[in-house]
């Protein structure tokens, strides 16, 4: 069976490709399919779960302390499997709810799902074809038969639905073109099964064709060992847990150093080249989620103009637990070579600029974006939703109204709590049955009217998690149950989504109490489900972990748990069954608004727009748009011009980089004397503009006398022609943060032999680059970077990571503020300036970040016709906001200046 969605990394075509056909009903390809993954088969990485005594039931005196859950489990690893309906092209908005009818490695009622005999028909094949898949990853393609071949070449297939991959951005993409979205987009990813044995064969060719031709989808093949690793292991054992904030600390494990990564690196590497392949100039590549993080810097090396955006659907920790992964420098710079990264909500964007900002070096993290040396990723937070539309029409659907009424008949003098969940630890079924005991043990008056129906998915992960729960299903029945009743309905298996529907509309309640959650579309469904339209049960509870993105939508009209604690779950559950109906419907109100207002086709067409807009914004300045200096023109401009100001840096344009922690080399002849030929035309003004401390710019340049200065950033001016220093920055307010940084940098300047703090006017610079252990240094040293971006935020300083250094300065006292302040006293309106001439050319160069600052100030004055000449020179190949670049460096820049100098 092939999935018709391969899932990851959809990318928007540019609008010449036919439209995307329906899918036909076609030939049929009859994979059987519980073929575990092979690498499923090896012990768990992790130290197995405790003994499996059953957890204590909860006492209100220890109902805050968790149990031990061991450290973290799989979720289920295998994406082959049997289809025994037609498939529908409408999917379920979370992987785990279910589709109309179809299910995958999940248990199944045989009282409402016999196999169809279409199955039986081709038991021998599917057998068959189950045993190459296996057989293709540890056996060699030269070593199987011929016959096994045959099994494939002969077999029929057929396209249907998958109810693998993100259905909640299948459905938001189907809403969004329904809405009127009308690019055209091709689907890239993989068929989701084992496909060595298909090595070879023309089936594969087959496949790949049809799915190409007919639904605009790209195959990606790679080895199921690449497969398997990448997804079984790399994915689900390392990368899903610690997004959820589960951290494997067993020192046994070898997690970490994991051998899987270089399985996740193939398949992303297998990704990055179709998408390579295949994309053409105007293309749009959009990559979702965490099974693909290298696919953006993969791509980006290759095509370094492409407009590439990055969503990823679950949560981002914080940088305390992102820093625990060995590869964590690799997934960042991988995430960051996208034009825009999003995430659900605020509190992942935050975790993730303070991870890149806190590991990363030589980049500056914004609330906007991160700032790299050439580039500028945007960054922004916006929520995937649920699409109405067609949820409404499913529920109309004869099957759903019949469970409806089977429901309410079989459960009409109850209660009912519902929830559907797959049993990981991720989605916290222990601490929800535990919480709900507790309920029943302290409320003997509910004892018989209220029913827990869970629903649990199985992953495909070995733990003790399954029988824990089972035996707190089993004590709570055996606690409170009679021939009538059972307390806990548990349903190990997954149901069919008409059932699904069915008990979201006669629900009193859901409850989800995931551990952590990027979103959790299930509450969007019921919330949908209970609008009353359907059955007369309306406006049930929604009991919901804080640790999911949803709850940060829902403002607290939720009930609002925290799914450690079994005391406040069991009262959630007491509330929400004794909430009065002025209550539940007002909450429902207002938290349907947040649904409603959050739909999956709005989140799909603004990404796109605001992928759209970044890129434009970050294009428009890119190198690649960015002309080189006309020498001819600015020579004409020079010559026309009466009025100069010349703002220009000092190492790296107008003599070579310097360590912070070394002196300037004295006499830079060269330097001196074409600055000396300029400043000698009266009509130039020249300001040299450094870090630098104004002790160490007045030594350099004394041969220079009618020099303007800008020293330690923009904290100090001085004037051509004058002796005094001018004093920007306002002593008190850096004296105040010095003062706190200060107890910082002592703190870890005591941690760290060899290093030593050097006090500039106005700014601190934590020297490292003589450190006993440099290693370390520079470790902790990205760490208290961002600890002081983080804390000191409020006081205006921010800290960057250089080579071997940290420099820690005012926010508010730049290299651009000072170019403001000097221009102010020298245009044409300002009260001091020599109005014999208006100011008429303003030319700054540059190779720096805080240049680009200056760039743009100046560009703007140009636009706005305040200065008649503007002329921004950015040296290298960075992306710069300049208006003209040299390649040639320091000697390009004094070629340029001493022909400016020379002019007749
Ligand atoms: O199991 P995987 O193939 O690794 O996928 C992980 C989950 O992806 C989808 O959920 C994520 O996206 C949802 C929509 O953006 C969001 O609501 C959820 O919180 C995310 O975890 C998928 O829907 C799940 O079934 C997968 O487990």
């Amino acid at each position: 069976k092939l999935p018709d969605a391969p899932q990851k990394g959809g990318k928007r075509g540019n609008g010449n490709r036919p439209s995307r056909q329906p899918p036909p009903k076609a030939d049929k390809l009859k994979v059987k399919t519980n073929a575990r993954p092979p690498l499923d088969t090896r012990p768990s990485l992790f130290a197995p779960h405790p003994a499996n005594t059953p957890p204590r039931t909860p006492t209100d005196d220890e109902a805050e302390i968790p149990l031990q859950d061991g450290l973290f489990v799989n979720e289920d690893g295998v994406r082959l499997h049997v289809s025994d309906d037609e498939g529908s092209t409408c999917g379920p908005t979370d992987k785990e709810s279910p589709l109309w009818g179809s299910r995958v490695n999940q248990p199944k009622s045989r009282a409402s799902s016999p196999p169809p005999p279409s199955l039986l028909d081709h038991s021998r094949t599917l057998q068959k074809a189950k045993e190459l898949g296996r057989q293709g990853v540890v056996q060699p393609r030269q070593q199987r038969s011929d016959s096994h071949d045959r099994v494939f070449a002969n077999a029929n297939w057929r396209i249907v639905t998958s109810d693998q991959g993100n259905g909640g951005l299948r459905n938001a993409a189907d809403a969004a073109a329904r809405d009127g979205f009308d690019e055209e987009y091709t689907w890239v990813g993989t068929l989701g099964m084992p496909t060595d044995a298909l090595e070879g064969t023309q089936q594969k060719e087959d496949i790949h064709d049809r799915l190409s031709t007919e639904y605009n989808m790209l195959t990606v093949f790679c080895s199921d060992k690449d497969f398997d690793g990448h997804y079984s292991h790399f994915c689900k054992q390392i990368l899903w847990p610690v997004f959820h904030y589960q951290i494997p600390d067993n020192p046994k494990s070898k997690a970490y150093e994991d051998h899987s990564w270089q399985f996740y690196v193939n398949l992303n590497q297998a990704f990055a080249d179709k998408i390579i392949k295949n994309w053409k100039r105007g293309d749009t590549i959009w990559v979702h989620d965490y099974h693909l993080l290298l696919v953006p810097g993969m791509v980006r090396q290759k095509l370094p103009d492409a407009k590439i955006g990055l969503f990823l659907h679950v949560a981002f920790p914080s940088s305390e637990v992102f820093r625990c992964l060995a590869v964590r420098k690799e997934l960042l710079e991988g995430m960051l070579g996208a034009n825009l990264v999003g995430f659900q909500i605020p509190e992942y964007t935050r975790h993730f600029l303070q991870t890149c900002s806190r590991l990363l070096k030589n980049v500056e993290a914004t609330p906007q974006g991160v700032q790299l040396d050439d580039r500028f990723v945007n960054v922004m937070s916006n929520p995937i939703g649920i699409d109405p539309v067609s949820l409404n029409l499913h529920r109309q659907e004869h099957e759903v109204k019949r469970w409806i009424d089977v429901m309410k008949d079989r459960y009409k003098d109850k209660k009912l709590i519902v929830a559907r969940d797959k049993l990981d630890h991720v989605r916290g079924v222990r601490q929800k049955l535990l919480a709900y005991e507790l309920f029943l043990n302290k409320n003997p008056q509910w004892r018989d009217k209220v029913v827990l129906i869970q629903v649990a998915l199985s992953t495909s992960e070995k733990t003790d998690l399954d029988a824990a729960v089972g035996d707190i299903v089993t004590r709570v029945n055996s606690s409170w149950a009679n021939l009538a009743y059972q307390p806990v309905v548990y349903l190990k298996q997954d149901i069919p989504y008409s059932q699904y529907l069915a008990l979201l509309t006669i629900a009193d309640a859901l409850m989800i109490t995931s551990q952590r959650e990027g979103m959790n579309l299930t509450s969007h469904e019921f919330l949908l489900c209970q609008d009353g339209k359907m059955d007369d049960k309306r406006h049930g509870s929604l009991i919901l972990s804080e640790f999911t993105g949803t709850s940060s939508l829902f403002g607290g009209n939720e009930l609002s748990v925290n799914p450690w604690s079994y005391r406040q779950c069991s009262e959630a559950i007491g509330k929400a069954l004794e909430m009065s109906d002025e209550e539940k419907d007002t909450r429902w109100r207002k938290l349907y608004q947040a649904v409603e207002n959050h739909t999956g086709g709005h989140w799909f067409t603004e990404y796109l727009t605001l992928l759209d807009r970044f890129y434009d914004e970050q294009h428009h300045h890119a190198q690649t748009s960015v002309p080189r200096l006309n020498l001819q023109k600015l020579d004409l401009a020079y010559g026309r011009s009466q009025r100069r100001l010349f703002f220009l840096d000092l190492e790296g344009t107008l003599i070579p980089n310097n360590p912070m922690s070394s002196m300037i080399p004295m006499n830079p002849q060269r330097t001196l004397s074409v600055l000396n030929d300029l400043v000698e035309d009266p009509r130039n003004m020249i300001y040299v503009m450094s870090a630098r401390r104004p002790q160490e710019l007045d030594r350099l340049f004394r041969l220079v006398p009618n020099l303007g200065l800008v020293a330690e950033s923009g904290c100090f001016v001085k004037n051509a022609g004058t002796a005094q220093w001018t004093e920007m920055a306002d002593r008190a307010n850096i004296a105040t943060w010095k003062e706190s940084v200060k107890s910082i940098l002592q703190y870890y300047l005591e941690r760290t032999p060899g290093a030593e703090i050097e006090e500039r006017h106005c700014s601190l610079v934590f020297h490292y680059k003589d450190a006993e252990d440099f290693a370390m240094a520079e470790r902790q040293a990205s760490d208290w970077t961002g600890h002081i971006n983080e804390s000191c935020e409020e006081q205006r300083v921010h800290a960057t990571q250089l080579e071997n250094s940290v420099v820690v300065e005012s926010i508010d006292w730049t290299k651009h503020t000072a170019a403001q302040a000097i221009y102010k006293e020298h245009s044409v309106n300002a009260p001091y300036a020599d109005k014999a001439a208006p100011l008429d050319f303003l030319m700054v160069i540059g190779d720096g970040r805080e240049d680009e600052k200056v760039f743009r100030w100046a560009n703007e004055l140009g636009q706005k016709k305040a200065v008649q000449q503007v002329i921004t020179v950015s040296l290298g190949n960075r992306n710069t906001e300049a208006n003209a670049t040299l390649t040639q460096g320091v000697s390009g820049v004094l070629v340029t200046l001493q022909k400016l100098a020379s002019h007749a």
